[in-house]
């Protein structure tokens, strides 16, 4: 279950201060997206986010729910509709990983068999055991840990929506590539709208399914998919903040299965060299990979001398991106081999193939001549 958002004119001016921290702003945030808000420090992402649950009062303008105006609703019983994770969790300290993520069930008045189940439901699809991690209090865990609960807390009553703050702001960058890559896997599973807030730029990349890039006042600069921001940044604040290397990192949002594969001149391993050798001079080719009886790929065979193979290092699957397959290939220097579930050899990416990606992203988003 998920919610279509709607800001229409939202404007907040804090007390005493001259000029709004977030003005007129207006978007769709389309039911099952993950929209990231990404801009400077101070820009207001914030509170365009808190306006949503109500934690800050919009000044003037709407907010809407599935067409429900947000002012109606009673703030309490908005906020429990609404997951909110925030960064270093803003777990209670005091209460355990289980009361935790049991707050929001409490307060709806779910029995506490229900609520007992849901927890331990929760801290199984955020990857932490039930048995180990539910009597603990959180300064026990670590902050990966932490920030897992905050999620499973968040997630807990099934909410349509859910808001998270720099939810992995303050772990270091493996744990936090790890968290991005779960809750990339929950999402393909629950379908939420989320509306997720980062000044980190990569992130934003990696888990948006649509990226607003703010700048002062939440003012909207661009409001488009990863993809079309990088081939076609808006102007140059947006430019700017896509930073150096656009192209490299569009090679992250393209996978191998989407890329033609061109085919080796393949032989058996247990071929005679000479073999090899006249098929690919006939092939008019330079290398040959050799395959294992299981049509893995072993090694190369270079036509000039083809009884000493190089081994294959580095292979691809079809799911990885086509930054991995252009570091397999700077590795092998060469081509990347691509191989299916079982080890066996299913095609190449070759340079061409990458370079193609990019070009027909940078035509697809190109601006319409006018
Ligand atoms: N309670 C407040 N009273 C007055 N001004 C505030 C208040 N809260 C935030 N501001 C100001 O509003 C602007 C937007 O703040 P906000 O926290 O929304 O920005 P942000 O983009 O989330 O920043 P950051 O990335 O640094 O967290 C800032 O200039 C901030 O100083």
């Amino acid at each position: 279950m998920a919610s279509e958002i709607e800001l229409i004119d939202v404007t907040k001016r804090y007390p005493g201060v001259a000029a709004p921290a977030v003005d007129s702003v207006s978007m769709t945030i389309r039911a099952g997206e993950i929209v990231v808000l990404v801009g400077p420090s101070g820009c207001g992402k914030t509170t365009t986010m808190r306006m949503i649950n109500r934690l800050i009062e919009p000044t003037s303008g709407r907010i809407t729910i599935d067409g429900e105006d947000t002012l109606s609703l009673n703030p309490d019983r908005l906020r429990r509709g609404i997951g909110y994770a925030i960064q270093q969790a803003g777990l209670f300290p005091h209460l355990t990983v289980g009361q935790n993520v049991a707050t929001v069930p409490g307060l709806l008045g779910w029995g506490r068999s229900r609520v007992s189940e849901r927890v331990d439901e929760m801290l199984d699809l955020v990857g932490l055991d039930p048995a180990e991690f539910r009597d603990r209090y959180p300064r026990q865990l670590s902050g990966g840990q932490q920030q897992r609960v905050g999620v499973a807390r968040a997630l807990a009553a099934d909410p349509p929506v859910l808001l998270m703050d720099e939810p992995f702001g303050a772990v270091d960058p493996i744990t936090r590539g790890n968290l991005q890559d779960e809750l990339m896997r929950l999402q393909a599973e629950l379908r939420k709208t989320i509306v997720f807030v980062t000044h980190d730029f990569d992130e934003a990349v990696k888990i948006g399914d649509r990226i607003a890039v703010l700048g002062p006042q939440s003012r909207i600069l661009q409001y488009d998919t990863p993809e079309a921001i990088l081939a076609n940044p808006a102007d140059d604040t947006v430019a700017g903040f896509v930073g150096a290397g656009a192209s490299l990192k569009q090679l992250r949002l393209r996978r191998v299965r989407e890329v033609e594969l061109s085919r080796a001149v393949t032989a058996r391993v247990t071929d005679e060299p000479a073999e090899v050798g006249r098929r690919l001079v006939e092939a008019g080719r330079e290398y040959a990979l050799l395959l294992d009886a299981r049509n893995r790929p072993v090694s190369w065979a270079h036509v000039r001398h083809p009884g000493q193979p190089r081994p294959v290092g580095d292979s691809v699957s079809l799911q990885s991106t086509l930054q991995d397959a252009l570091e397999a290939m700077l590795t092998e220097g060469g081509a990347a081999v691509v191989t299916g579930a079982r080890g066996e050899y299913v095609g190449l990416v070759e340079m061409d193939a990458v370079i193609g990606t990019v070009q027909k992203l940078r035509g697809d988003h190109a601006e319409p001549a006018s």
